[in-house]
């Protein structure tokens, strides 16, 4: 069915992998060695012209848009952060659900001064303290975000929730929620025109798995 073309498909090797899967598998792709055990980062499918490879996720977006894989699959965070505008987004794939939210110690009284914000999400903190006309100064930081508050290295963290387990843990509450998170499948835009029809193929089988999963509220 999409073997008019051959398909690259960047996938990220972290939590999103995992949920991606079991979705490629029930369009009848598979890849041919077991992925959690092979250190190969470009995985062959049962599909002939379907490859699978296997990145950082905040480098997914730079594959696809640079062309060096077709077709993606990215957390919104990581879009957010990249730049959507070099990349088609059409399909919400509705896995690896959170929030991005501002989070810091409950009842904390700042002060006057200029917020510290702790964040790997610099673009997207910037975006939404600079929307409320509040001055803050962004402190990059790569993990662990939830620290810095507890250290003094920040008055408030921009990170993502789920259960709610990392931030209570720590001693921290969400304070403001600035979006919610899920995976989405990007594509290459040279590549929807010139492997329109493989490209389309994927993506509408794709998009039955998702609404069947969650059908779409009328
Ligand atoms: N607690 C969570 N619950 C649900 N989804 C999450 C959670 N944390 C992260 N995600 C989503 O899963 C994506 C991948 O997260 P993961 O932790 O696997 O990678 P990472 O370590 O953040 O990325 P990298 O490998 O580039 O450092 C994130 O971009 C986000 O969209
Ligand atoms: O609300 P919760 O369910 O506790 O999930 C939130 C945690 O999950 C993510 O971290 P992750 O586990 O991916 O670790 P990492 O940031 O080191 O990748 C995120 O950065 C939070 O720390």
């Amino acid at each position: 069915m999409f073997n008019d073309a051959p398909l690259t498909i960047a996938l990220p090797k972290g939590r999103i992998f995992d949920e991606v899967l079991p979705r490629l598998a029930e369009i009848g792709i598979h890849a041919l060695d077991d992925p959690h055990h092979s250190r190969k980062l470009i995985l062959a499918t049962n599909r002939p012209g379907i490859k699978l490879v296997l990145i950082r996720a905040s480098d997914v977006p730079t594959y696809v848009e640079y062309g060096a894989a077709d077709l993606g699959v990215v957390g919104k965070d990581v879009l957010m952060e990249h730049g959507g505008d070099g990349l088609y987004e059409p399909l919400d794939l509705g896995i690896a659900r959170c929030r991005m939210m501002v989070a810091g110690i409950p009842n904390a009284d700042h002060g006057p001064g200029r917020l510290r914000i702790a964040t790997k999400f610099v673009r997207s903190a910037e975006r939404h303290f600079a929307a409320q006309g509040r001055q803050v100064e962004i402190i990059k930081l790569y993990g662990s975000m939830e620290l810095a508050p507890l250290v003094g290295l920040a008055d408030l963290i921009v990170d993502l929730v789920e259960s709610g387990n990392t931030l209570k843990a720590n001693g921290l509450v969400p304070l403001e929620q600035i979006a919610n998170i899920s995976a989405r499948l990007v594509i290459n835009k040279a590549s929807w025109k010139t492997k329109h029809r493989s490209v389309t193929a994927l993506l509408e089988a794709l998009r039955r798995v998702v609404e069947r999963v969650q059908p779409v509220p009328t």
